[in-house]
């Protein structure tokens, strides 16, 4: 499914809010990083949700800006800055899958509804961190 923009705004929507904020690996050997030794069967968390909102690797990290993934910028992202789906021999195994049942929801609801946000909506998007984030459930939008 070539759509290009719908590819930015999932992508972008990933990077603000990635569904897994975490990962998690475990040392399989001690090894030293930079002066920092990491023993082995130590479990090392790769920190997501904040690598995505870092504003030296993002400018304006808060602001939902789709063309930061566009065809001509994607090429400067660093793949290690940027894992709503892991990365490496254990990353997310259903991501393909998963981008096109999104893109097909999207495209399905907007053709049949409008959104707006309503004057009820408080905040923009409160999200509650866990092992997975959750939006917050009285997020309210106008739908027509
Ligand atoms: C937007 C949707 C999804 C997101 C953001 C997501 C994200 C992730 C992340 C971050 C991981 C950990 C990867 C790592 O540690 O490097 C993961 C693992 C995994 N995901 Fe997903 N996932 C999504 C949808 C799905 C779907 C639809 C399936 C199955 C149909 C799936 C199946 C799995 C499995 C089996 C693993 C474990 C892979 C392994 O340990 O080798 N995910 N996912």
């Amino acid at each position: 499914m070539e759509m290009d923009y719908l590819d930015s705004i999932i992508n972008e929507s990933l990077r603000l809010f990635p569904i897994v904020p975490r990962l998690e690996r475990v040392a399989k050997a001690s090894v030293e990083i930079n002066g920092l030794v990491i023993p082995k069967d130590m479990v090392v968390l790769v920190p997501t949700w904040p690598l995505h909102r870092d504003p030296e690797i993002w400018p304006e990290p808060e602001k939902f800006k789709p063309e930061r993934f566009s065809k001509k910028n994607q090429e400067d992202i660093d793949p290690y800055t940027y894992m709503p789906f892991g990365l490496g021999p254990r990353n997310c195994i259903g991501m393909r899958f998963a981008l096109v049942v999104m893109k097909l929801a999207v495209v399905e609801i907007l053709q049949r509804y409008s959104f707006s946000v309503s004057k009820e909506t408080e905040t923009l998007l409160n999200t509650e961190l866990c092992t997975v984030i959750h939006a917050d459930p009285h997020f309210i939008v106008s739908c027509s």
